[in-house]
């Protein structure tokens, strides 16, 4: 499987605290690629950076655009990774527009090529044809999502008024109306029930094996975690201490003293992934 992004020792420094120590890693496309490391390793400031939230202290992020050919996002503007790179994420929190409907969130999210057909503003205005079309689309688009991720139903419900779990699969969902290259998913799983996590995993491996979306996935769920990655980094004070398939990665002696401490035992990694996936 090809390279979709390579890091190359990206290095994030705030002040006297560096975030991300000299950082590499690959990340195949059409894979699920899980992001993992105790509280304050450096996941998000990752994310960060590639989004273009942050401009990395040092280092490379080439993205290998199947269209467009090689990016490098760390000299994008965050709009620009999103429009033209089209690597896309979702946040901690959830960042719906509470008061819109689910499909009206759906559209927003598609603003940039409604913006490119209404000629800024002109078009949009007077309604004209090109416009209209593009607005067809946006629709289209949106229900397709909505049918794939089965949220059809809630299309016309206020999105705040939603159980989590649904609200969580929204921004799922209007993260894939703007076709993303890479979707970057920030804890997904947070705040979520054993079922709704049940089905987020099975939404994931959808997604990627279905659709062929490569996915970046921070999660300290780990039995969506474990379950769904192909491949897993471990990052710990903003540099990598292990990577490879869930097996080997949750048995990593490494793994284990950086996520319960020197004391512990071998195997607690794994008593810790079936106690979160029961
Ligand atoms: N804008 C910022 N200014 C200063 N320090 C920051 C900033 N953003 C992150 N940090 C620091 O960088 C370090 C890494 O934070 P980050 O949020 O990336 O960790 P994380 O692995 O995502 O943690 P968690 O799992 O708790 O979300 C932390 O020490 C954090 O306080």
């Amino acid at each position: 499987m090809s390279t979709l992004l390579s890091v190359r020792n990206l290095t994030m420094r705030f002040g006297g605290l560096t975030a991300i120590d000299d950082l590499s890693l690959e990340v195949p496309a059409g894979k699920i690629t899980g992001i993992i490391g105790p509280n304050g390793a450096g996941k998000t400031t990752l994310f960060n950076c590639l989004t273009g939230f942050y401009k990395p202290t040092t280092g490379t992020l080439r993205l290998a655009h199947p269209k467009r050919g090689e990016m490098r996002l760390e000299s994008l503007p965050s709009h620009r990774v999103a429009r033209d790179a089209q690597v896309v994420r979702t946040f901690q929190n959830i960042r719906l527009f509470p008061k819109m409907t689910v499909l009206e969130n759906l559209i927003v999210a598609q603003h940039n090529v409604l913006q490119r057909a209404s000629k800024f503003s002109i078009a949009g205005l007077f309604s004209l044809p090109g416009y209209r079309q593009a607005e067809r689309e946006a629709v289209a688009r949106a229900a397709t999502w909505l049918e794939r991720l089965q949220l059809t139903r809630f299309a016309d419900h206020a999105a705040g008024d939603l159980p989590y779990g649904t609200q969580r699969r929204i921004e799922i969902a209007r993260a894939l109306c703007v076709d993303p290259v890479l979707l970057c998913l920030d804890e997904p799983a947070a705040g979520l029930n054993p079922r709704e996590s049940a089905e987020l995993n099975e939404l994931l491996l959808y997604l990627c094996r279905e659709q062929g979306v490569a996915i970046l996935l921070i999660e300290h769920d780990m039995s969506v975690v474990m379950n769904v990655s192909d491949h897993i980094c471990v990052i710990n004070y903003g540099r990598k201490i292990a990577e490879g398939a869930p097996e080997a990665v949750k048995n990593d002696p490494a793994v284990i003293k950086a996520y319960l401490g020197e004391d512990e035992e071998e195997g607690v990694m794994e008593d810790y992934t079936e106690e979160r996936a029961s």
